[in-house]
């Protein structure tokens, strides 16, 4: 299939739901939450992608035969010797040749997956290990067991980038963090729980499996059924085509460079580029620190006061930590930048690390230990989505390779430093005259590891963190308490301000009025309306407001008003407000809940899903609510011209009409200025000046460069004319809001 069959590869749809890549706030999101698309819904639209479902299908079976190889390896280890000493020495073997590979291969299998074809690579680098797993139970010896391990994982190392590198082709940007999710909860949630309960149902039933197989025991099924899960997605995998992406277009990249070459390119990409080089500050660190801990455990555990159980329970937390982390952590921090959640995380990591090196209580240690494992899932999910939206196709192998290394890496050089400096530091209590100061040797490496995590968060925090404007703690106070007007706000966006009545209440001459204020006072505002603001708006309201049309029905309605206001945001008022100007709209949302919920008795609820939808979960800042008795209102409006559709409606609908714009501003009080539309227009403009110069105070927006007026929107808007669509003054600046005179 060629690639422009598949999904497509652009941006995000426009939904509203923030993507995180994004800069903080660029994306008003619903503040109750209606919408966002939650997890599992998230996860099922990625497995409805054929080709992701398929991969993912046979990395599962791969990860579950690789835990099970695992278990069945590490028993085959212990099971040749007598002695302890010796059975631990095999144990740490095996492990030791399992990551010892990575940090001489790793990046070489980065530069492989970024040269050759992605899916080649991976067929034949399954079918290597399918006959390596295989030939374990048949030659059955140690030494050719440890070579197997470490060729094994030597395949493994070239088969892992390509995958990683290929599932972004395969998917949106903004599905990859769910596609992450998925895999990381497979791979490290669910296969290994399949894996250990396979085998101990394979140890179990034991002796007959020689009557089935004869010569061999469970440990050689278990190390047989996982060859045979490689084989499997070796087949799998040759019959997805989209995973070699762009090469199976022809367009085979960095052809004329040299292995070399691009091995180089490799590092010098990952040394210059500050998003990597953060990330890979961070996840290094984080694994020395995780080496750390897993160290120290055993030991930490005893001085707790605890034995084997609580170790298990220890890492059991983990688990339920990372689980967690990488489940709900997304949709906790939503509206956080991943490239802030990142470093925080691994910051918050750090922290916990750095309470555990002093807890007393086995139960407190278990809290934290949770805690630490979410902080670093959200990291580490942060991380490799990171990778796969922001780094290119062409380079993505070789960082996900450099990645992997250094997890590796790490991790030995951790596991094997700190047992000898615990063993150096021992026991010992500081006396502090009051009470005695434990100072073993776990808990001051465990101190280490997490002073190591909060640094290397912060570090990574501020290589990652380039240019953004809003500061670190207003952005994770307003992302947790779901204030996406206050964000929009942090992030330099403007100001929204909508004006709301009933007919002939004032409000395109009070929208004037304030719009000249502003402009007056020295800041870019601009005034629009609904419906029919832009071009295929005018469209819509001249059928809604027509009296001709007798037939509309009162969906039909709501969807044309909401279509407009789609148009509204997308051309005028998303684009202004991002640009830091103050938007004055005369109607928004209210409108439709108060004609179409009220007026044409459509359940309200179903009118604002409808127009947040359409609006981009755009909120106002400020509501002007000008309330006048319709018979007041109707009369004035009729003084202007003929009576349109909706001006004919009974006095009884103007009247429910109104009594709905008075509950939304009573329920919300702080977002709406109620005021009586009977009082003057001076006086309510002043009212109006006096609470938007409030609203507006200390804010960073638009002025205008001084020689170019800012082009004004027609009064007359209503009667034909329409706004022209946002062009942004060339020479415009943001600054501090001017000292305002109401
Ligand atoms: N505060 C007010 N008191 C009396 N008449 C007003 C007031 N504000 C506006 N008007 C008049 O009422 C009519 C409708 O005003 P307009 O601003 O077009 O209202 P809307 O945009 O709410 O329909 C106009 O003729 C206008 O001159
Ligand atoms: C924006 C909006 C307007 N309307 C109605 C209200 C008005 O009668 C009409 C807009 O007409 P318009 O002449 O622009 O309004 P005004 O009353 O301020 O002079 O459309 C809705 O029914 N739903 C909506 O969502």
């Amino acid at each position: 299939m060629p690639p422009s069959a598949g999904p497509p590869l652009t941006e995000v749809a426009e939904d509203g739901a923030p993507s995180g890549t994004s800069a903080p706030g660029a994306a008003d999101s619903d503040t109750d939450g209606s919408g966002a698309v939650g997890t599992a819904a998230k996860i099922r639209a990625v497995l409805r992608v054929r080709d992701f479902r398929k991969l993912w299908l046979s990395t599962l079976l791969s990860s579950f035969g690789d835990w099970l190889g695992l278990l069945a390896i590490t028993v085959t280890a212990t099971l040749t010797f007598e002695d302890y000493a010796a059975q631990n020495f095999a144990l740490a073997g095996v492990l030791l040749f399992r990551l010892l590979p990575a940090i001489v291969l790793g990046p070489v299998a980065g530069a492989f997956a970024d040269r050759f074809d992605r899916r080649k690579t991976m067929v034949v680098t399954d079918v290597f290990r399918f006959g390596l797993f295989a030939s374990i139970p048949i030659v059955d010896n140690l030494i050719w067991l440890f070579i197997a391990q470490f060729v094994i994982e030597a395949f493994s190392l070239f088969w892992i980038p390509a995958k990683d590198a290929a599932v972004p082709n395969m998917l949106r940007k903004d599905q990859l963090e769910a596609a992450n999710q998925l895999s990381l909860i497979t791979t490290y949630g669910v296969t290994p729980v399949i894996a250990a309960i396979v085998f101990a149902v394979l140890t179990s039933v034991g002796s007959s499996v020689s009557d089935v197989l004869p010569g061999a025991n469970e440990v050689d099924l278990a190390l047989y059924l996982n060859a045979l899960t490689f084989l499997v997605a070796a087949v799998v995998i040759w019959n997805l085509p989209s995973i070699s992406g762009r090469r199976a277009a022809g367009a085979v990249v960095g052809q004329q460079e040299s292995f070399l070459g691009s091995l180089v390119k490799g590092f010098s990409f990952a040394g210059h580029t500050r998003l990597v080089r953060g990330l890979v500050v961070g996840i290094t660190g984080a694994f020395v620190a995780a080496g750390a801990i897993i160290a120290t455990g055993q030991a930490y555990v005893e001085v707790l006061g605890g034995g084997e159980a609580a170790y298990g329970l220890l890492f059991g937390a983990v688990f339920i930590g990372l689980g967690l982390g990488i489940g709900i952590g997304p949709s906790v921090a939503r509206d956080l930048a991943r490239e802030r959640i990142f470093g925080v995380a691994i910051v918050g990591a750090g922290i916990v690390v750095l309470l555990l090196s002093w807890s007393f209580a086995l139960w407190i240690s278990l809290l934290l230990v949770v805690f630490m494992g979410f902080f670093a899932g959200m990291a580490f999910l942060a991380g490799i989505t990171l990778i796969g939206t922001e780094v290119e196709d062409e380079i993505r192998g070789r960082t996900f390779a450099i990645v992997q290394s250094l997890v590796r890496a790490s991790l030995i050089i951790s596991l094997a430093l700190v047992p000898i400096g615990v063993g150096l530091i021992g026991r010992q209590e500081l006396d502090l005259g009051a009470f005695a100061l434990p100072l073993s040797g776990e808990r001051i490496m465990l101190f280490a590891a997490g002073l190591l995590a909060v640094g290397v968060g912060l570090a990574a925090y501020r290589q990652m963190d380039d240019g953004r404007p809003v500061p670190l703690l207003a952005d994770v106070v307003t992302a947790l308490r779901r204030d996406t007007t206050a964000r929009r706000r942090l992030a330099g966006g403007g100001v929204l301000i909508a004006f709301e009545g009933g007919e002939g209440a004032g409000k395109s001459t009070q929208v004037r009025r304030l719009q000249e204020w502003l402009a007056d006072e020295g800041l870019t505002a601009r005034a629009s309306f609904e419906p029919g603001a832009t071009p295929p708006g005018a469209g819509i309201r001249s059928i809604v407001l027509d009296r001709a049309q007798v037939g509309i029905a009162p969906r039909a309605e709501a969807l044309l008003y909401a279509a407009d206001r789609a148009q509204h945001v997308h051309e005028v008022l998303r684009p202004a407000l991002d640009a830091g100007e103050v938007v004055i709209t005369d109607r928004f949302i209210d409108s439709s809940l108060a004609y179409q919920g009220a007026g044409r008795t459509i359940p309200l609820d179903d009118v604002r899903m409808l127009s947040r939808w359409a609006a981009q979960g755009l909120r106002p800042d400020l509501t002007v609510l000008l309330d006048l008795p319709p018979e007041v209102g109707l009369a004035r409006a009729r003084g202007r011209a003929a009576a349109d559709r909706l001006e004919s409606e009974s006095l009884e609908f103007h009247q429910r009409v109104r009594r709905t714009f008075q509950e939304l501003a009573e329920a919300d009080p702080d977002r709406y200025l109620v005021l009586d539309a009977r009082r003057s227009p001076d006086e309510l403009a002043a009212a109006i000046r006096v609470r938007v110069a409030e609203l507006l105070s200390g804010l960073p927006l638009q002025t205008p460069a001084p020689p170019v007026a800012q082009p004004q929107v027609a009064p007359e808007h209503r009667h034909g004319g329409h706004d022209a669509p946002v062009a942004h003054h060339p020479h415009a600046q943001t600054g501090a809001t001017p000292q305002l005179h109401p």
